[in-house]
């Protein structure tokens, strides 16, 4: 495998490199569980995304979604096993170089959007752009910025105003303009559709689809009606085949009860 030494590339050997590679994500012997007593949430022996795939994942209610896409992210280290994104193993990265690598190369589209209410939308999209290290100039980060809004068919007014004053479409666009701003490798997207209705949902796809064309792709989804719209469809039964039982677990009743 490749390994990448952020500190020693610069910015662009970095993403030509970034270009070269033809797997978006290797998983291997991965596990995982939330303490070391519990048995193994997640139990994948081996899973390959190849770069430019979107993929569908589905599963029911803790069957470990969220889990894997923490994982995937970086945001939790696995109890066994190793995961690499561009052929960059996470174990072979300090948790700094993973955060760096995580917010250069990742875009993340969570459920709730997490967008920092009392700050303009603006302000959370730089926001992104200053944690990734990113150094273009603020000409061209406008620009990018404008582009996005406009493929995303937001008004520029949007810009100036606070996250908490925009209609649930508008924060779930600027949710995606802020996950691909730094132009990511991967797009995670986490049920960004379960609040909308049917004619909604499908304009959300049909928008996400075009802006993150040329980016791999895991969406995650209860709603099989929602297959079509992917490349592939990897279902949490068959990828963690061994830890079926951990979805009878009553600790899940909490987690719902919690969201609601
Ligand atoms: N922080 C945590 N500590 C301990 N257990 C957890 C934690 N987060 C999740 N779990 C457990 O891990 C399992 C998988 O949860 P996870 O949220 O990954 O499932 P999911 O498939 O994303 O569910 P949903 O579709 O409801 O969001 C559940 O049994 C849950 O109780």
């Amino acid at each position: 495998m490749n390994t990448i030494n952020k500190n020693n590339s610069t910015h662009s050997q970095r993403n030509a490199l970034e270009k070269e590679c033809k797997t978006a994500i290797e998983v291997s012997n991965l596990q995982f569980s939330y303490t070391k007593e519990s048995a193994p949430i997640i139990d994948i022996e081996a899973w390959q995304v190849s770069k430019g795939e979107h993929v569908f994942l589905s599963g029911p209610s803790g069957s470990g979604k969220s889990t894997l896409l923490n994982l995937l992210c970086g945001t939790l280290t696995p109890t066994q096993g190793d995961i690499a994104l561009l052929e960059q193993p996470f174990s072979a990265l300090s948790n700094r170089q993973r955060d760096k690598f995580r917010a250069r190369n990742i875009g993340v589209v969570f459920q709730q959007f997490n967008l920092i209410p009392y700050l303009s939308v603006a302000q959370n999209i730089n926001a992104a752009v200053y944690f990734a290290g990113a150094k273009t100039s603020k000409e061209t980060a406008d620009a990018q910025l404008r582009h996005l809004l406009d493929k995303l068919q937001l008004p520029s007014h949007v810009l100036h105003a606070k996250a908490d004053a925009l209609s649930i479409g508008q924060q779930q666009r600027v949710a995606i303009a802020r996950a691909l701003i730094n132009d990511p490798q991967l797009l995670i997207v986490d049920e960004p559709t379960s609040a909308l209705d049917t004619d909604a949902r499908d304009s959300f796809m049909s928008l996400l689809k075009d802006v993150a064309a040329e980016s791999t792709m895991i969406f995650v989804s209860h709603d099989k009606a929602m297959e079509s719209y992917f490349d592939r469809h990897c279902s949490m039964s068959e990828l963690s085949p061994c830890t079926n039982h951990v979805k009878a677990s009553g600790d899940k009743t909490q987690i719902v009860q919690e969201r609601a």
